[in-house]
């Protein structure tokens, strides 16, 4: 396995873009917050104000010298002082809670992540109090969660769908053999949707208004329901004035697809790289979506047609990764 060392670590961290969640060998999920800071002033020292849930009832309620900040994006970390700050929050809650040794984190990275963009974040990780991180790259971590037995000789497919990133890996052996980035997930679905929303009804959304309407349209779309409308709250540019703006959820379905069918794509472009004794094992046993995207409508069916490979979602997808990293920890 790339991470094949009897884990001493007491703690392994999933950084999402959306969440961060932290799990204590034999104490499960102790730590799971979005992955957002609020801090005040624009100078060179910024004070953190807020960090995780209350950081994340400012967004979009807040104005100059607060901002908010989030630590990644794409699944990458893009600000090393909110990256820093978020993990120092995360070890004081949970030192506070548990007085747990926190000592050599193990945290998820993704596949793809380069050398400069690992090294970031293990000096962000160490800033923030920690020991020297070991990394281990999320897919890996997810299929582990998902219950899949990565260390047998045989191809395993998984698709891990998170705000910022949605990678496609092939794994055999306790090892990546390939994998596929697509840097955009559920955050960019809701940014086409605000922008359909802009575009065509000069109406403007906040960030978590978009979700809301984001995670609707994924019930409505799931349940098949072709006739339903869907209501977003919001400010009417045209008249300048804050209103409800009720439109068909039909109206909003290629925006969705657009983003499904990238996806799979990226799945479909894998398996043709995949050496054929592999793709024979994830045609035999399917391919496991997991992450929070996993559960957003119309996708799974999509990739199971574009690939012609049944499909599966992990239980619990947004945990599959913590869960790896308990696995791990209990080794
Ligand atoms: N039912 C649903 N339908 C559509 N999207 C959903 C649903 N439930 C959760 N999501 C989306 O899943 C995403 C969060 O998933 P997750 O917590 O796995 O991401 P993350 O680990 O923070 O991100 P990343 O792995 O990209 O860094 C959000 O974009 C959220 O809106």
């Amino acid at each position: 396995m790339f991470f094949n060392a009897r884990s001493t670590s007491p703690i392994g961290i999933d950084l999402g873009t959306a969440n961060t969640i932290v799990v204590a060998a034999g104490n499960g999920i102790v730590f799971d917050q979005p992955t957002v800071c609020c801090f005040q002033g624009f100078d060179a020292a910024p004070r953190l104000i807020a960090a995780g849930y209350e950081a994340s009832r400012y967004v979009g309620r807040i104005s100059k010298p607060l901002k908010i900040v989030r630590p990644l994006r794409n699944g990458v970390l893009s600000d090393m002082r909110a990256t820093r700050e978020l993990l120092h929050f995360a070890r004081r809650s949970i030192g506070k809670r548990r007085g747990l040794n926190l000592v050599q984190p193990i945290i998820g990275v993704p596949a793809d992540a380069t050398q400069s963009e690992q090294r970031a974040l293990e000096t962000a990780a160490v800033d923030a109090g920690f020991g020297a991180p070991k990394l281990v790259p999320e897919p890996l971590l997810a299929a582990i969660g998902a219950g899949l037995d990565v260390d047998q000789a045989r191809g395993r497919m998984v698709v891990d769908c998170g705000a910022g990133t949605t990678e496609v890996a092939v794994i055999s052996l306790g090892s990546i053999c390939l994998s596929k980035s697509v840097r955009g997930g559920g955050d960019a679905l809701d940014q086409a949707l605000l922008d359909h929303l802009a575009f065509h009804h000069r109406f403007q959304i906040g960030e978590r208004e978009a979700e809301k309407f984001k995670l609707r349209l994924s019930e409505l779309f799931g349940a098949g329901e072709t006739d339903a409308v869907v209501s977003v709250r919001g400010l009417d540019t045209s008249t300048g004035l804050p209103q409800t703006l009720t439109l068909s959820a039909e109206e909003c379905r290629p925006v969705w697809i657009k983003l499904v069918e990238q996806i799979g794509r990226a799945v479909r472009q894998a398996l043709s790289e995949t050496p054929p004794e592999l793709s024979e094992d994830i045609l035999e046993d399917g391919i496991t979506l997991t992450g929070g995207g996993a559960l957003a409508a119309l996708l799974s069916r999509h990739i199971a047609e574009e690939a012609q490979v049944m499909t599966r979602i992990a239980q619990q997808p947004r945990h599959c990764v913590a869960s790896g990293l308990q696995k791990l920890l209990l080794q």
